[in-house]
């Protein structure tokens, strides 16, 4: 296992050149694998020199993304957390998605939805090119979000989801809540950041999305991943799982998914979004 986390700048100046010549930047990450630097670090410094010294490549996008099964698919067909036990409705393997059942209780989604209720505003997406908030007419719904821990019942939900995932508290954003009306929607994105955008001093990329369905909704409304041929019908306390950064940083293009809008009703979910590392 390589360790190398450090690169020259003549080796910095060498990959720009082998990049600006036409080499795909996964054989040039691939090589430096083999000479012993850190998986990780060697395509996410790729990446970067991809993106700021804006050369044109195909690599990246092509490169096969190499699945890894992440800890919560190794935890059986129900979750153990200090105070449930979660169901494993159904699994899909590209792109890793599990379907949770009873993740939060009845009355906890009616108090999320009552406390959330008054701080909603217009939701934003991230721009794919600047990796900056926007509002767009993709994504109509409203949404708000919470600080992390910002209160004990958040903070008991927090622990919950840590213990589901397995990753830290730290490791995650605050919690989102969205509200769709009837016709609203979110068209199909991706969770994950633009892979030239990435902020490793914030937690890095984000790896998984724990989507937590507030209600039940009368039609309409699914989660659909296009690519998978899944759709995930909204029922109040579940939840969907979805993991889609590997652990060389190639993010999974099968994970598209879209929020399609809702006919009857209204729809409330949360969104814990993971990253790599520890954010705060
Ligand atoms: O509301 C949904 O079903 C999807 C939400 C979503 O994709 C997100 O918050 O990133
Ligand atoms: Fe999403």
């Amino acid at each position: 296992m390589g360790t190398i986390k450090q690169m020259s700048g003549e080796l910095r100046d060498w990959i720009i050149e082998t990049l600006r010549s036409g080499v795909s930047p996964v054989v040039i990450a691939d090589g430096l694998v083999k000479k012993g630097f850190n998986p990780r670090y060697a395509y996410e410094s790729l990446f970067q020199i991809v993106g700021n010294e804006a050369i044109q490549t195909t690599g990246f996008e092509d490169a096969q993304y190499q699945y890894e099964t992440p800890e919560i698919g190794r935890k059986g067909n129900t979750i153990y957390t200090n105070d449930r036990e979660i169901k494993v409705l159904s699994k899909v393997e590209k792109p890793f998605i599990l379907h949770l059942d009873n993740v939060l209780s009845a009355e906890e989604c009616e108090q999320l939805i009552s406390l959330s209720s008054a701080r909603l505003k217009p939701s934003k997406v991230v721009d794919s090119v600047t990796g900056e908030e926007r509002v767009a007419p993709g994504r109509t719904s409203k949404g708000m979000y919470y600080s992390l821990m910002e209160n004990s019942f958040i903070a008991k939900l927090e622990k919950r989801f840590e213990e589901i995932t397995t990753y830290p508290i730290e490791h995650g954003e605050g919690l989102q809540v969205l509200n769709y009306s009837a016709g609203e929607e979110y068209k199909a994105h991706f969770d994950y950041f633009p892979t030239n955008k990435v902020d490793h001093s914030k937690g890095g990329q984000r790896i998984a999305t724990l989507l937590l369905y507030l209600n039940d909704v009368e039609e309409g409304g699914e989660t659909v991943f296009p690519k998978a041929g899944v759709s995930i019908v909204p029922k109040k306390g579940s939840a969907v799982y979805f993991h889609y950064t590997n652990s060389m940083g190639q993010v999974d293009r099968m994970s598209v998914h879209s929020s399609i809008p809702v006919i009857r009703g209204e729809k409330w979910v949360a969104t814990k979004w993971i990253r790599e590392s520890k954010i705060y």
